[in-house]
């Protein structure tokens, strides 16, 4: 989230709260301070809050950061009040244990935020921000279905597609290595082509006239900003000009899918093509627009609304996801020569005398050292480093307080990763640490939670491990990854910038000098496996 003081109307609250409730919170105090303290006893300990904002200011820079110094002083679990909500960030791999396993139900919930039903679809049509119901339920069964084992490998051309796509691209725009590239733009290209293909088959970005990429870009920002009425039910006519860029974010999202729908239902009512693709899976199930999915006779039967949610939240979930991943192990492979000379080393034992071909997704097992590479990233880099935020339904006890229903939850997957009791030298990229340990990254090791964990974990985590492997294997293969001059590894930048996710603050920039004749890049990945 971008700074908070940075919004007029976050200026123009703060004034507001100040003249309209101030004398409404010194009589409050003066009526109910028996009862809060008896609250504040049960409830986690935490920083002051201030009257009426609470402690929403701490929202503004890297609030993973700012509760895990809180954390520090206060414990595992550290109680707050966002504006009129009760909030609670949990900072300890036992206690992250405790939310997403003992009480996965009590908080799978996401905020109830009108943010969310104005920007994605509401009523329980995605995944994503959906809350727990029978919807939410079947839409992400049909996301993970796409990412069966027998799935991923039907679809493993795609991915090696884009890879090779990716590397001609890096080839050619840096001049074969002559001139240096920002590694970003790459990558969230080839994620973005990627999702497109499974979306509908063909990796083009432009549909209904706009950049699609682009404009989920433009989403993940919008939900980047709570709206103050979420937080503070009664200052909600301050969200007017936020609202108003939501939904004009919304409604051109709409206006894409809609073109690509109807472009699909045209196409399929005139031809015989059989797709296989995330839009025809979810188009057969599309209920008739006289009948409701109670009464359809397809199973598993979608309204259009929810057809569009799933699709936005794919699109949404992963893009940006899998590219900033990508991102962040380049330049910790950079900052650490040493391990990007073991990763090349163990590829080349790999490959023997047959270099000349991509890594494909079954060397991709084989490889530990790059599976320890992989886990060392996600610790120290999770891409969404407080999960997805949840709400609690029902009132439940955490590490001996009372955590009452509707509390917003934060499991701080950043400071559980970097936790000193739990990992040694916590802040040393050593992917070494990871060597002949059983900890995984899929949701049963509560130190490592770069996905999540229960219920609500990530829903494209097959797909998401397949494609930064892939990846990163192939970019430190193909090429010898150089630093522009004046650079040392020392001098690559690891800082974070504000957002919903862990972004980079500076862009890695890098001289990838290639490996092999230009003939290897040109060539399609079938051939060059
Ligand atoms: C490296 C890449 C990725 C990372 C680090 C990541 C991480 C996460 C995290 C932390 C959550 C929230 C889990 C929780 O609340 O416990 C999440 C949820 C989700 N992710 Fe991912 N994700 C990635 C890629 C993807 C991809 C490729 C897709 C789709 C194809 C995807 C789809 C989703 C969906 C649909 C959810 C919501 C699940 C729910 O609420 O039931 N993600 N992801």
């Amino acid at each position: 989230m971008e700074s908070f003081y940075a919004d007029p109307c976050f200026a123009i609250a703060l004034a507001s709260i100040i003249a309209i409730f101030g004398w409404r919170f010194i009589s409050t105090r003066a009526l109910c301070g028996s009862k809060e303290n008896r609250i504040a006893k049960a409830f986690p300990p935490g920083p002051w809050a201030w009257p009426i904002i609470g402690n929403m200011h701490l929202l503004g820079n890297l609030p993973h950061k700012v509760f895990r110094d809180l954390s520090l002083r206060y414990g595992p679990v550290v109680g707050l009040r966002l504006g009129q909500k009760p909030a609670i960030a949990v900072c300890s791999s036992t206690l992250a244990r405790e939310v997403l396993r003992t009480y996965d139900k009590v908080f799978a919930n996401r905020p109830d935020f009108k943010l969310y039903d104005e920007l994605f679809y509401p009523e329980d049509s995605g995944i994503v921000m959906t809350t727990q119901s029978s919807e939410w339920r079947t839409h992400r069964k049909i996301c993970t279905s796409l990412f069966t084992s027998k799935r991923l490998q039907e679809m493993e051309h795609s991915r090696l597609q884009e890879v090779s796509n990716l590397l001609c691209d890096i080839v050619k725009e840096s001049a074969q290595g002559e001139k240096q590239i920002s590694i970003r733009s790459y990558v969230s290209r080839m994620s973005a082509r990627l999702f497109m293909r499974l979306l509908q088959s063909e990796s083009s970005f432009h549909a209904g006239g706009e950049d699609l990429p682009d404009l989920i870009t433009q989403v993940e920002h919008q939900a980047s900003w709570p709206l103050i009425g979420d937080l503070i039910p009664v200052l909600s006519w301050l969200d007017f000009w936020n609202l108003k860029r939501v939904r004009a974010v919304h409604n051109r999202v709409d206006t894409v899918l809609s073109a690509i729908i109807d472009q699909r239902l045209r196409e399929t009512a005139k031809s015989s093509i059989v797709y296989d693709d995330l839009l025809q899976s979810l188009l057969s199930r599309l209920v008739d627009p006289n009948r409701t999915p109670e009464n359809s006779e397809v199973d598993e039967a979608l309204t259009i609304r929810e057809v569009k949610g799933i699709i936005l939240d794919v699109l949404a979930g992963g893009i940006h996801t899998t590219a900033l991943t990508i991102e962040w192990g380049v330049a910790e492979l950079l900052k650490h020569p040493s391990c990007l000379r073991r990763l090349r080393q163990e590829m080349d034992e790999l490959l023997g005398d047959k270099k000349a071909r991509l890594i494909v997704e079954d060397d991709l097992q084989k490889l530990t050292y790059l599976q320890c590479v992989i886990k060392e990233i996600s610790r120290l880099h999770p891409v969404l480093p407080m999960l997805v935020p949840r709400m609690s339904s029902e009132e439940c006890e955490l590490g001996g307080y009372k955590i009452p229903a509707g509390t917003l939850t934060f499991v701080n997957a950043w400071a559980i990763g970097r936790d000193d009791n739990v990992w040694e030298k916590a802040l040393e990229f050593r992917p070494e640490r990871f060597e002949y340990k059983n900890i995984e990254i899929k949701g049963q090791c509560y130190e490592l939670l770069p996905f999540g964990s229960g219920r609500r974990m990530c829903a494209g985590l097959p797909v998401a491990i397949s494609m930064v492997g892939l990846t990163l294997a192939n970019l430190v293969h193909c090429f010898n990854i150089e630093l522009p001059d004046g650079q040392s590894p020392e001098t690559v930048n690891t800082e974070e910038k504000n957002g919903i996710s862990a972004n980079k603050a500076v862009p890695t920039v890098i001289l990838p000098k290639p490996r092999f004749p230009m003939d290897f890049y040109r060539s399609p990945p079938a051939a060059a496996a």
